[in-house]
């Protein structure tokens, strides 16, 4: 197979080699003015790889003539033409018989004043436009014919003036100098690229000439990925929390007891929110060990914990009437996905209740968590039956509804939201409850942001919380202010079971998104 050519005879670059063997060097715009860049290019790159020619690039600057001045070129300058209508006729003409002569209104008008200036044509005293001088240089047209064949003039000035009068424009034009390479021939040897069982087979390999390796060529480019929009929203959340001087809780369960998820926040057995048609109930295992079972270690008291949960439901309790009714331990042992992050916040409030500060009482403290919930929803196109919410809690003594407001406002406000209305609402678990909007520009109106309020004593005191210490908490879904700040209007291509990561390549506002 040596010596075999992998290119058909005519082929561009067999022919650089031709005319590289009768001259030395050639220069692509000579001896190939036809061909495109892009082409001869490839040819060149394609032997020079081979070290059969090495090349240079040079660069220089054409003059080609705009469509005015090919007419220009072709039939005179529009003074010209006024001129020589009036030489050729005898006895002047009138502007009316001078236009027809010429055959073109704007260029007898354009023509005519510049003929003026350059005392070719005079008015004489019967009103008539006559020749002045015998004979004129169309200086111009000479310009520009040299140009069409030279591409470029030896008067700079020429070439500024043309380019002002917008009758010429410069094109940057690339050539190449062509030279022998060292391993100049005239045909192209066949390359292998790979060595195969058949060239070993049939002993070729002995003769074959072989690829070396271009370790300049480019890789072709490599989908990199990018974070998921919601993993980036998640990380500005978790920036805004962490300078605000919040420790991250640990999320990692996803299923809870219901005494966690509901009756530790005063959520009654009878809620709706724990409805089948709200809650996914797990069915295998059924039932939770109760808390005081939860960690050995742990030496926090749950029994006394749990009494007082079932208490306060039951018969009431630290000042509360409760709400009265047959507390069931079996309910509160139920598993069941957790619908808000708040069962965490929960738990974590029950550990602060054992620390002691310095002054032996539980210190201020301040969390979050970011993470996924579960709720019994009919899916559409903003809604999933699973979501992820960003919460957070403040347990300090001596605080106010108008600090948990002016909290909310600093805290969107890092986000760039402003002008935050509030909203009475209720929550089993907070007392005073209130919903957070903002107004958006976009949609003009108020849209609910998230949901806060100031935890209940039922609740606090039943952990051995102390009575003066309150605790804010707020919560807020992940992807609303997603899907608002990528222009998302279907949650279903950021989560759920069928998203398409493709999404993340296609959403320009996703994937320029460097963050
Ligand atoms: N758990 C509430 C949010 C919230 C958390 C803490 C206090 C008040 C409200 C929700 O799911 O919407």
């Amino acid at each position: 197979m040596a010596g075999a050519t992998d290119a058909p005879s005519g082929d561009l670059a067999t022919e650089i080699l031709a005319a590289l063997d009768k001259q030395e060097p050639i220069l692509s715009a000579q001896a190939f003015p036809t061909l495109k860049f892009a082409e001869v290019k490839s040819a060149l790159d394609r032997l020079a790889s081979r070290s059969m020619v090495t090349y240079e690039t040079i660069e220089k600057e054409e003059a080609i003539l705009e469509p005015e001045a090919q007419t220009i070129a072709a039939n005179g300058s529009h003074e010209a033409r006024v001129f020589e209508a009036l030489r050729t006729a005898m006895d002047g003409l009138t502007v009316q018989e001078l236009e027809s002569a010429v055959g073109d209104r704007s260029v007898t008008k354009i023509g005519q004043g510049k003929a003026f200036k350059e005392k070719w044509i005079s008015k004489g005293k019967d009103g008539k436009l006559k020749a002045s001088v015998d004979l004129i240089q169309d200086i111009t047209r000479e310009h520009l014919k040299l140009i069409q064949e030279k591409q470029t003039h030896p008067d700079s000035k020429v070439l500024a003036d043309l380019k002002k009068r917008k009758l010429i424009k410069m094109q940057k034009v690339i050539s190449f100098k062509i030279h022998k390479g060292e391993k100049f021939a005239l045909e192209i040897t066949k390359e292998e690229t790979d060595l195969t069982g058949d060239m070993f087979a049939s002993g070729a390999w002995k003769t074959s000439t072989f690829k070396p390796y271009n370790f300049k060529a480019q890789g072709s480019a490599a989908n990199a990925g990018a974070l998921h929009p919601l993993n980036k929203v998640r990380h500005a959340f978790r920036q805004i929390f962490f300078e605000m001087g919040f420790q991250e809780m640990p999320t990692n369960r996803f299923v809870e007891s219901g005494f966690w998820n509901f009756d530790a926040l005063f959520v009654p057995q009878q809620h709706p929110a724990r409805d089948l048609q709200d809650t996914f109930y797990i069915s295998d295992p059924k039932a939770a060990l109760p808390p005081a079972a939860e960690s050995a270690e742990d030496k926090a008291d749950y029994k006394e914990y749990w009494e007082n949960v079932k208490q306060v439901h039951q018969d009431g309790k630290f000042g509360s009437i409760g709400y009265r009714y047959p507390w069931s331990a079996q309910e509160s042992l139920k598993l069941v996905l957790r619908t808000h992050t708040t069962a965490i916040s929960t738990a974590m409030l029950h550990k602060l209740a054992q620390m002691k500060g310095p002054d032996g009482r539980p210190p201020p403290a301040r969390y979050f968590s970011i993470d996924r919930v579960f709720r019994n929803e009919s899916v559409d196109a903003t809604h999933l039956a699973e979501f992820h919410q960003v919460e957070g809690v403040i347990a300090d003594y001596g605080l106010t509804l108008g600090g948990l407001m002016e909290f909310m406002q600093i805290f969107f406000g890092k986000m760039g939201i402003y002008d935050l209305k509030f909203k009475p609402a209720y929550n089993p678990y907070t007392e005073p409850s209130m919903e957070i909007f903002s107004f958006h520009k976009g949609l003009n109106k108020l849209v609910e942001i998230g949901n806060s309020g100031m935890f209940r004593p039922e609740m606090l005191e039943s952990m051995g919380l102390p009575k003066d210490m309150s605790v804010y908490g707020w919560g807020l879904s992940l992807e609303r202010p997603t899907m608002i700040k990528y222009g998302i209007s279907n949650i279903r291509e950021l989560l759920g079971h069928k998203v398409d990561l493709g999404f993340i390549e296609r959403n320009p506002a996703v994937r320029l998104d460097k963050n």
